[in-house]
């Protein structure tokens, strides 16, 4: 209607699939990851033929789309006949047995008995199921980090990389995903675990700016009505979303500015709304990196929120009191928030007493404590 100009009314939307910013959606089209796949591709190929598959590692910052790139090759892979290709999120089974139990599932069909049977039983059932089929299972651990963080990650190893050897003709391999880049993943495990893991390394880069308009404007075709978001307020969501390199936060900021646009009644996404919205979107990648840590990081980091800008040994002493853990682990702590970029662990030197190290928030307390 010419008199409401560009105004919305409240059953119109700027948006024609609003579904394709979320964070479960896989993208049909998976642009500047050739390379990745292609890695990838080359290490699954022998499963396709019965064999054992090569075992990858793949690691890259957060938002690069190895997961993406793992779930579309596994869902082509497990079309396949003879080939079990299952992701584990190891947030989510951080254990031996939580991993085997999930393989168990994508297996079977169903979930093991809740009364629990032991682990040996567990993987007895999956591995004789392997070798009575004749089928081959791709196991991704993904985040596999956190295996590491429970300490459970050359156990789990182990047992997927030498089940070959207590039942002939099991063909397993192993992708692991990791995006803690100050992790060593092969140099943490145990020795017998490394000596029978030489994985092909793939790796994916921060994507650029000009990569982020691509993949970017395709989201926005298929999200948005046409003519709702042009260039300028795109270059914008990609020099932002660059400067974190995660790909979630562009994601993010695309739907809120929408949302913005919307809520001030207008037809078009603007630079005002990226903006906007931006003060928000910025956050993902905080967020989600909160959403990550243990109980005790958790802690530590209200600890240091307490204390901002003491020294380590008087945060020591907040923190003990609070957890009764010791210094060692104490120590680990800081230095796994220190690498995450949520604390700023700086040496200074106090006079008559040497260097000592100062720990400060690495963002605003409030942005911090209201996500925890
Ligand atoms: N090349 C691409 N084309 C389209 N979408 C992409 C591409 N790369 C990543 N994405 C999107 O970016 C988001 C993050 O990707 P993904 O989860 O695969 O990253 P990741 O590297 O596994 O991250 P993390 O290490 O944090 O788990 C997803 O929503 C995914 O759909």
């Amino acid at each position: 209607m010419a008199d409401d100009g560009d105004m919305l009314s409240w059953d119109e939307s700027v948006f024609r699939d609003e579904g394709v910013f979320e964070v479960d959606y896989l993208p049909e089209t998976f642009h500047h990851r050739d390379d990745q796949l292609d890695g990838l591709q080359y290490a699954l190929r022998p499963a396709v033929r019965g064999s054992r598959p090569l075992n990858a590692m793949v690691r890259g910052p957060p938002g690069t789309g190895k997961t993406t790139a793992v779930q579309k090759l596994f869902g082509e892979l497990d079309a396949r006949r003879g080939v079990r290709a299952v992701r584990v999120n190891c947030q989510v089974d951080s254990t031996r047995y939580a991993v085997f139990s999930r393989l168990f599932e994508a297996i079977f069909e169903y979930e093991p008995p809740a009364s629990g049977i032991s682990f040996k039983s567990l993987f007895e059932q999956i591995t004789d199921h392997l070798t009575d089929e004749g089928e081959v299972l791709v196991v991704c651990l993904d985040d596999v980090n956190y295996l590491f963080y429970e300490g459970e990650a050359s156990e789990t190893l182990y047992s997927l990389l030498r089940a070959h050897e207590t039942h002939a003709g099991a063909k397993v391999g192993v992708i692991l995903v990791s995006s803690d880049l100050d992790l060593d993943v092969i140099a943490d495990l145990d020795n017998r675990v490394q000596s029978v893991f030489r994985p092909e390394e793939v790796y994916f880069p921060a994507y650029d700016e000009s990569e982020i308009v691509d993949i970017l404007r395709e989201r926005v075709d298929r999200g948005f009505r046409n003519d709702v978001l042009g260039p300028r307020p795109l270059d914008l969501v990609a020099e932002l979303t660059a400067e974190t390199g995660d790909l979630r936060v562009g994601i993010d900021l695309l739907r809120r500015a929408g949302l913005h646009a919307e809520a001030r009644g207008s037809r078009t996404v603007e630079i005002e709304d990226v903006e906007s919205a931006y003060e928000k979107a910025k956050h993902v990648h905080l967020s989600r990196r909160l959403g990550e840590l243990t109980d005790p990081e958790r802690e530590l980091l209200r600890v240091i929120a307490d204390h901002d800008g003491e020294r380590a040994g008087t945060v020591y002493e907040a923190f003990h009191d609070e957890t009764d853990l010791g210094y060692t682990r104490y120590s680990e702590l800081v230095n796994k928030l220190d690498q995450l970029d949520l604390v700023d662990a700086s040496y200074t030197s106090v006079e008559g007493r040497g260097r000592s190290r100062e720990l400060s928030l690495a963002h605003d307390a409030d942005v911090i404590l209201n996500r925890l």
